[in-house]
């Protein structure tokens, strides 16, 4: 492996405390680290080497998936770590900070492969990278690279701005834009399952799959971000990233073992191959909403507009369902429905693949019995990727009982997201992050969303928190003969047994 400095914009903020000092821990665990490896931590409070370790060593005692239990290993693990007071707006800083990195190199002799993640601010980035550059810090006889969080823009031109300043100083191959939801072991599933399963390979098209949902619910509400999600809201915060991503990873077709290249160039077929929406039509396809109050797991809940911060009068969206269609060779004609939303009824990130069902067309009604055929990936709250086929009941007069195959039992203790990718970016396998032209595209693809959403063209409609979110949401597929599922059940189906009334039917 080879030896590597991360210099860490941010180094005193939630992000590096909740999730990348954990990861570099669990990694370090896993012997998955460079043993000669150094991280310089950043930020305008005065630390000191000595107070920046305790607080990494907090970090991990608060957020680590694998207790620092044992001393001599947490002491290794903590040498690596330096502070130096840097100001992003001051150059003679980064002067300072090329010194102490040269310093490190020196005494543990190592070359100059250098690492910058900004896990700050966006407004921070292209500053950082002009000062990286300007200084000298990256033109070291090594590579670098550069790390960078969303958001990437907050609309195409911004995207395409900020883009352009990067690419001054860090060319398209060294910059490793992290969206979490490729970290995860699920999504990183999707491609091995497809290439080492010829069966699944043989499945993966229009002819075998009757629609895609992809799902994100999450029962937390705005949280201490109200200032951030009142500007962007569930298009911008989900949609434009992970959910296209997501959308991106499950229609790619992947025959072989595929370089990071061809995974890239695969998804940028799929965005290519995206319907595009006009904006007078947005409507037709997309529903938006807004939590009110309610309850989650028995508790009472403000709506979003009573939340601290939260405009009284905003119209920002918290939810949004979607109907997208592929215009390819594969996908033509298969409907993918993606929806995300904060404080719904569950926090549950999934896929669900229904097959169709070709004997549908010859049964009547009163025998249509068996279920359909589901793969269900579920990436949270708990991983897994089940099938549902059917089989007789020995034991109800050998009627179909749908079953589920577990195809990966007994595996627990998955790597977090972040363990994944910042592993990843030091190996320099870019695989799992976001390319420049799949950034570029989303925003394309959305754009006519957030005219539209702007405009006032498509409806707010309100949900309970607590809800799966608002029922126009479940008409939009029931328009074309379908529902959500919810793990392997129509998800009406378990509200009914909890003995809410739906007012529509579907033909499943
Ligand atoms: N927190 C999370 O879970 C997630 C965060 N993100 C993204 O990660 C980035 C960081 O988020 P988060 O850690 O939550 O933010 P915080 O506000 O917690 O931390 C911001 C960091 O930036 C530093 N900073 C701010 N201004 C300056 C400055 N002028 N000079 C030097 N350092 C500065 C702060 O250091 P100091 O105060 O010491 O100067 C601090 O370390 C954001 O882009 C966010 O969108 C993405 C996904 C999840
Ligand atoms: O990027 C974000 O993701 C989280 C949801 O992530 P998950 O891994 O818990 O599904 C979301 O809460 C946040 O608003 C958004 O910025």
């Amino acid at each position: 492996m080879e030896p590597i400095t991360i210099v860490l914009f941010g180094a005193t903020g939630d992000l590096a405390k909740r999730k990348i000092y954990p990861a570099l821990y669990n990694l370090f665990l896993d012997n998955k680290l460079p043993r000669s490896f150094s991280l310089i931590g950043l930020g305008r409070r005065e630390w000191t080497d000595a107070s920046f370790q305790a607080n990494v060593e907090q970090s991990l005692r608060d957020f680590s998936r694998r207790q620092a239990n044992d001393p001599a290993l947490l002491k290794e693990f903590l040498q690596a770590f330096r502070y130096s007071v840097l100001d992003i707006g001051q150059k003679k800083d980064y002067q300072k900070l090329l010194l102490l990195i040269e310093q490190r190199e020196e005494q543990l002799r190592i070359p100059p492969n250098r690492m910058f993640y900004l896990s700050v601010g966006p407004e921070f980035f292209e500053t950082i990278a002009a000062n990286i550059q300007d200084s000298g810090l990256g033109s070291a006889n090594g590579w670098k690279r550069l790390v960078i969080e969303k958001p990437f823009g907050h609309d195409l031109q911004s995207a395409r701005d900020l883009n352009q300043k990067l690419s001054n100083a860090f060319a398209e191959d060294e910059i490793y834009r992290i969206d979490h939801y490729l970290g995860k072991p699920m999504v990183q599933r999707l491609e091995s399952l497809q290439q080492t399963n010829p069966v699944i390979q043989a499945l993966w098209n229009n002819r075998h799959i009757a629609n895609v949902q992809i799902t994100a619910n999450e029962t937390v509400g705005v949280e201490e971000r109200a200032g951030y999600y009142d500007h962007v809201g569930a298009i911008r915060d989900m949609f434009q990233n992970h959910m296209l991503q997501l959308l991106m990873m499950t229609a790619i077709q992947l025959p072989q073992k595929s370089a990071s290249d061809k995974v890239r160039f695969k998804k940028k077929q799929v965005m290519e191959a995206l319907e595009p929406l006009q904006k007078q039509d947005v409507g037709a396809s997309v529903i938006r909403g807004q939590y009110e109050a309610g309850s989650i797991q028995g508790k009472p809940v403000i709506g979003y507009t009573s939340e601290p911060g939260i405009a009284p009068a905003s119209k920002n969206d918290t939810f949004i369902a979607a109907r997208l269609q592929i215009d390819d060779y594969f996908w033509r004609g298969v409907p993918f429905y993606i929806r995300t939303g904060k404080r719904m009824k569950e926090k549950s990130t999934r896929i669900v693949i229904e097959f169709k069902d070709p004997s549908k067309q010859t049964l009547s009604a009163s025998e249509d019995l068996i279920a359909p055929n589901l793969l269900v990936i579920e990436m949270s709250p708990h991983e897994g990727i089940t099938l549902q086929i059917n089989t007789k009941d020995p034991q109800h007069k050998g009627e179909f009982k749908p079953i589920h195959i577990d195809l990966h039992p007994g595996e627990k203790d998955f790597p977090e997201a972040y363990e994944n990718l910042i592993h990843d970016a030091m190996h320099g396998d870019a695989t799992f992050f976001a390319h420049w032209d799949e950034v570029e595209m989303s925003w394309a693809w959305v754009e006519p969303i957030l005219e539209a959403f702007e405009e006032n063209l498509v409806p707010l409609h309100p949900y309970a928190a607590g809800t799966n979110g608002p029922v126009e949401s479940d008409a939009l597929l029931a328009q074309d003969g379908y529902h959500w599922w919810f793990d392997t059940k129509p998800e009406q189906e378990i509200e009914a047994e909890e003995g809410k009334q739906y007012a529509y039917n579907t033909n499943h």
